[in-house]
């Protein structure tokens, strides 16, 4: 069965998924090798439109994947998307955060240029974590506060629950 990480940019979903699986997919990887370009450069050329039509395509594609599949932060915007995950026989796994916690890991995380968190200040930043949130718990089979929690006591706790 696929498993779905979901959250917000920061929460861990691309680190969780690589240590819950070796053949782990990440999504934003995926759309990378596909559109030949990082996502920053794509949100800037193509516009963010356009990236979230890939991102519903490439979700589509994986439903089906049996693969442990970290999402981008924003997959939960789309309500197609969101019809998508809960449609999915799959486990829908929301890696749960406060803003404050993951707006001092973005800010750290020079390995990743998220547009988004470039081009917004933080008060804008929290009015989108702020809308998302609902949506995360909207489709969620599964939620686990990833605060203060180190990537492998996560995994420990998405075994657990799935025993
Ligand atoms: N449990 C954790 N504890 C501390 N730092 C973490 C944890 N999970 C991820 N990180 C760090 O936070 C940043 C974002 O992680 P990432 O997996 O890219 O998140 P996402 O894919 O949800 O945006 C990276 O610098 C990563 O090393
Ligand atoms: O929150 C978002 O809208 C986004 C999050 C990113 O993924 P991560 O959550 O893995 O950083 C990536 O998909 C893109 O920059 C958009
Ligand atoms: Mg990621």
């Amino acid at each position: 069965m696929t498993t779905f990480l979901i959250g917000f940019m920061g929460s861990g979903k691309s680190t969780i998924a690589r240590q819950m699986s070796a053949d782990f997919i990440d999504m934003d990887a995926m759309i990378v090798e596909r559109i030949g370009m990082p996502i920053a450069a794509f949100f800037e050329t193509q516009g963010e439109a356009a990236f979230r039509q890939i991102e519903k395509s490439v979700l589509s594609e994986l439903v089906v994947s049996d693969k442990v599949v970290s999402t981008g932060g924003g997959i939960v915007i789309s309500p197609v998307n969101r019809q998508i995950l809960k449609d999915a026989v799959a486990k829908v796994i929301y890696l749960k955060s406060d803003f404050d916690s993951l707006y001092n890991r973005i800010s750290s995380d020079t390995d990743n240029v998220r547009p988004i968190f470039v081009n917004s200040s933080r008060q804008a930043l929290e009015a989108i974590f702020n809308t998302r949130q609902p949506l995360y718990e909207e489709v969620a089979s599964q939620i686990i506060d990833v605060t203060d929690k180190t990537p492998s006591q996560i995994v420990q706790e998405v075994k657990e629950f799935q025993a």
